[in-house]
């Protein structure tokens, strides 16, 4: 098996070091622009082999597409990311033609791959990705939720001091301040979190969770990288192994949730097919309006990318 990850930056690195400790995949190519820099962290994971006792061969490459050739995976996380006091649209004019040009360069050499976006504005990119791959859109999703819901889930294992291996959770919505945790479905060792956490509290790890990832652009001067490339890393595992996991995804919705054409964060089960279902909780009329607005907003920045002309629909 052959995983393709392309932007060898901080979360496209840190994607492919994951991967190869994980030992279960052939190979691991990384990809970027820039002469010399996914050779070189390459050949450093190759070295870190010996010491963390992996077989996992790790291959960089700069712009050479014909070296991803049948990736069964490709993971996309070329372009820019924030600095302090942007938002991720506003990243939307630069990464659109990147995540365009990348996707359609993945696809003359991988036509059959399964694409998960990783860069930013998510849900519009992965948009991007689905229009210029042309293919059907449980080969195209993004990751947002697992890194979302493990933020909260972090948060939540601070505040009740517990490990945050048995918070479960599912958080839907665009991937910006607008997503929609839910205390409803969250549950700490089987405990529905209501018990163990009180309001005031779960209300205001609700928060942060929401502005979680410009929490550390402000602490960094530039976005977080361990936990979105382990994610990614995590989506990758479940689709080759065919687990049938579920986790959050910014998957293409055809009516679910009474929503239609529009890339949103769902709970869906991942696959070898990638996106083998997408589950429809009964949400109550507040989750219900919450979710609305996350999905207004992310439609407005979708129109920004039809406006565009990118790439077309
Ligand atoms: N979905 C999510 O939850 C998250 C998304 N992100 C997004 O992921 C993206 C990458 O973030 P970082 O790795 O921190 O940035 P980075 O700047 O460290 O790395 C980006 C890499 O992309 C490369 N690149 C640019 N254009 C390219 C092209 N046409 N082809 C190949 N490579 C190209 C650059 O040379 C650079 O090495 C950003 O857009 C960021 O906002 C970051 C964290 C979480
Ligand atoms: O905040 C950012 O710009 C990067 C990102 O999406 C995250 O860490 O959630």
């Amino acid at each position: 098996m052959k995983v393709t990850v392309v932007g060898a930056g901080n979360v496209g690195a840190t994607c492919a070091n994951v991967l190869a400790h994980r030992d279960f995949l052939q190979e691991v190519v990384l990809l970027d622009i820039k002469e010399g820099t996914a050779e070189g962290k390459a050949l450093d994971m190759w070295q870190q082999a010996p010491i963390d006792y992996y077989s996992t061969k790790t291959l960089g490459v700069t712009n050479d597409y014909a070296r991803t050739a049948n990736s069964d995976v490709v993971v996309i996380t070329s372009g820019l990311p924030r600095k302090p006091g942007m938002s991720r649209d506003d990243l939307i004019s630069t990464n659109a033609n990147i995540v365009k040009s990348v996707t359609e360069n993945i696809n003359k050499y991988s036509p059959d791959a399964i694409i998960i976006v990783v860069s930013n504005p998510l849900d519009v990119m992965t948009y991007c990705a689905f229009l210029a791959a042309k293919k059907d859109s449980n080969k195209v999703f993004g990751m947002a939720g697992i890194l979302d819901t493990a933020r909260y889930r972090a948060f939540l294992a601070d505040e009740i001091g517990c490990s945050p291996k048995d918070i479960q959770a599912i958080l839907m919505g665009g991937h910006g301040d607008t997503m929609v945790p839910l205390p409803r479905y969250t549950t700490v060792g089987g405990i529905p979190v209501t018990e163990l956490v009180a309001g005031d509290k779960l209300e205001a790890i609700i928060q942060r969770t929401k502005v979680g990832g410009g929490e550390i652009v402000n602490l960094l001067g530039t976005s977080a990288w361990y936990a979105p490339g382990a994610a990614a890393a995590q989506m990758v595992e479940a689709i080759l192994k065919d687990e049938k996991r579920i986790f959050p995804c910014c998957a293409w919705l055809t009516g679910e949730y009474g929503l239609k054409d529009i890339y949103l964060g769902v709970p869906v089960v991942l696959g070898k097919n990638g996106i083998e279902k997408i589950i429809e909780l009964q949400l109550n009329d507040d989750e219900k309006a919450l979710l609305s607005t996350s999905a207004n907003h992310v439609k407005e920045v979708m129109d920004v990318l039809d406006n565009m002309k990118v790439v077309s629909a």
